[in-house]
């Protein structure tokens, strides 16, 4: 802990004097040995931090945040560099096991998984971008047997976390002022996104608000941005009430089980390690899981919690039989691409991030380093793969980036993405530097995949991260669908708007894909299984459904089948993946549980 206190010293020197009196530093505490609290929030991350807030607005009751990680960082705050965080400690490092049809030409043939190991968990690392999802994919959640979770039952638990920042959605019935979690756009525009509003609006569709009552269309990104800077769910829920009596953050804890009474079932405590110690805590009323969809599978399958035949396989004796694992969904993108103008003041690639100019802008919270992640358009759109959803929802996103692969002289992008040193000079090598700086990207992405993955065990030893098979494009629809989106993006592409900056591809073809005619539908094929990666958008292994399900791992209030005392509630919970980014259906889950929480404790007081 003294090495911990160390860095807590030296992440606290470097972030920069709060202009806002609710951000500041958390205080880190160790619990004593059979301590008791009244809930154990496992992971601070972007739903651990909205529960630690939620419920310790009841004074009486004792909570206590266990967290694996750290401190957010001055680094952290900057948008743009979201990418480069995954490549730091902040990031727990998986890896999927080698895929068969995706990442073949990525490292080790392997797709990288970053997770955020820190206050305010993957809403540290992630891109900010802030999306919903449509009204159906959360009717289609109530109408799997999830009571409670239809779009209208949900939609005040997406407001109620909204602090919206953006002058002409303030009054709109969709958006929530007062919120913790501020909203806004970057308060930069790249040139592009005029190019990006036209070449939609000449495509016939509309520029909106994607969170609004339409979901297709094309937008500016709205991001988890305060001021300029990054607001995590840290920053946004758990720095505000670091003071409360009732709180207790525990940082540098790694939980490694739940303990269960084996003849009642009830969860009742957990073991973490902290400080080269193992230690113990009691829980009086709930353990409360928010370690994400790996953590949480890994967590509760090491506590006897998951397939039986898998548990008996690893040497752990099953307390309760459930399919946790199952179910893994996630979003696939194509990033290979990228697109050459004429004029290289109309992209941010890596030497406009790092330049002086850029870094004062920043400093008064404006400039291209506030870019949520690199990203400036998005676009919500329908491929031929859509015909099973009704009319209105979306099946693929398009994703406009400020610059692109081939602008990454440092290699930032290539180490976040895995694409090898050799890959990228054999594809963009080619290219002089001063035409690398003057690349975007446009990624199509698979936001309705018909793929489910599992995760299992690898070993009953916690620091054995564990066995991740996403199985994308597993389903042969999902490879044509995401074929479709490249070509959704050419026609973007093609547009008047775009071809004022004579807007072209760059079309040296990818490694293992020179057999194919370029621009073939089996070129596009062979190239998105090469270089397609994640989102990391990974929800789904402690699936949400009623009681008699059997694919189900917690019940529409959250609490795990069979077990008592334990509820679950971040992304591993999703039933089946939104048309959408996840932070903010997570928000949404952990502040929709809190309810729940308080609702089922409400009838016995005293426990
Ligand atoms: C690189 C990246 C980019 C992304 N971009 C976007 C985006 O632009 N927009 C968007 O909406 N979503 C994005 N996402 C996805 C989104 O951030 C996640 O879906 C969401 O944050 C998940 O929240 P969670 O609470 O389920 O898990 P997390 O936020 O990951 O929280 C889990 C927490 O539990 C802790 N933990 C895990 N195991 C243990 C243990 N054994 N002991 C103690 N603590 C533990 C972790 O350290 C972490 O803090 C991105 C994610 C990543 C990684």
């Amino acid at each position: 802990s003294e090495v911990s206190q160390i860095f807590d010293f030296w992440t606290n020197l470097f972030r920069p004097v709060p202009r806002n009196p609710k951000e500041g530093f958390v205080p880190d505490y160790t619990p004593k040995y059979l301590e008791q609290f009244d809930f154990i929030i496992i992971g601070a991350g972007s739903a651990g931090c909205v529960l630690a807030n939620r419920l310790t607005e009841e004074h009486d009751w004792k909570v206590l945040l266990l967290e694996a990680g750290g401190n957010e960082n001055f680094f952290s705050d900057v948008p743009i560099f979201a990418p480069f965080l995954s490549l730091t400690p902040l990031n727990w490092g998986y890896n999927s096991e080698p895929e068969q049809k995706a990442c073949r030409d990525l490292r080790g043939n392997v797709c990288f998984m970053p997770r955020g190991k820190v206050l305010g968990g993957s809403s540290v690392l992630n891109f900010l971008i802030y999306q919903r999802g449509h009204p159906e994919d959360y009717n289609d959640w109530a109408r799997m047997g999830n009571e409670g979770w239809s779009y209208s039952e949900i939609l005040p638990y997406f407001k109620k976390s909204e602090n919206i920042q953006i002058n002409e959605l303030k009054n709109s019935s969709y958006h929530g002022r007062g919120g913790y979690l501020d909203i806004d756009y970057a308060s930069y525009s790249s040139p592009l996104q005029t190019a990006f509003k036209d070449a939609g609006e000449e495509l016939g569709f509309e520029w909106n608000d994607p969170n609004g009552e339409n979901v297709i269309g094309f937008s500016k990104p709205q991001a988890t941005i305060r001021k300029g800077r990054r607001c995590s769910t840290s920053k946004a829920f758990l720095e505000p009430v670091r003071f409360r009596q009732n709180l207790k953050v525990s940082k540098y804890s790694t939980v490694l089980k739940i303990l269960i009474d084996p003849y009642t079932k009830k969860a009742y405590g957990v073991d973490f390690f902290k400080g080269n110690k193992r230690r113990r805590v009691i829980a009086r009323r709930e353990v409360i899981l928010s370690a994400g969809t790996i953590g949480s599978a890994q967590i509760l399958m090491l506590s006897g919690v998951g397939p039986a035949d898998h548990l008996s396989e690893m040497g752990i004796k099953t307390l309760a039989d459930l399919p946790v694992g199952y179910n893994l969904q996630d979003h696939v993108t194509f990033s290979g691409n990228a697109f050459i103008v004429n004029d290289s003041k109309l992209c941010v690639n890596d030497l406009t991030a790092a330049s002086p100019l850029a870094a004062a802008a920043y400093l008064a919270g404006r400039g291209p380093l506030t870019i949520p992640g690199g990203a400036t358009g998005l676009a919500f759109a329908r491929t031929s793969y859509a015909a099973d959803l009704s009319e209105g929802r979306p099946d693929m996103e398009l994703v406009m980036g400020a610059g692109s692969l081939a602008g990454d002289l440092l290699g930032i992008l290539r180490s976040l993405l895995g694409v090898t040193d050799k890959w990228y000079w054999k594809v963009y090598g080619s290219l002089p530097p001063e035409v690398r700086q003057r690349t975007f990207s446009m990624n199509p992405v698979l936001i309705r995949p018909r793929s489910v993955g599992r995760l299992m065990l690898r070993s009953a030893n916690f620091s054995d991260h564990p066995r991740i098979h996403p199985n994308y494009f597993h389903h042969p629809d999902d490879l044509r669908a995401l074929r479709e989106g490249v070509r959704l993006v050419e026609k973007v592409i093609s547009t008047k708007a775009f071809q004022r900056f004579a807007t072209r591809i760059h079309n040296v073809p990818f490694p293992g894909c020179e057999h194919y005619k370029f621009d073939s539908d089996d070129y596009w094929e062979c190239a998105i299984m090469q270089t397609s990666i994640t989102l990391d958008h990974q929800v789904g292994t402690c699936k949400m459904g009623p009681a008699g399900d059997r694919t189900a791992v917690v019940s529409p209030r959250l609490l795990v089948h069979g077990v008592q005392g334990l509820r679950i509630a971040d992304a591993s919970i999703i039933p089946r993946i939104p048309a959408s980014h996840t932070l903010a259906p997570v928000v949404m889950i952990a502040e929709k549980a809190a309810d729940l929480i308080k609702k089922d404790w409400a009838r016995y007081p005293f426990y």
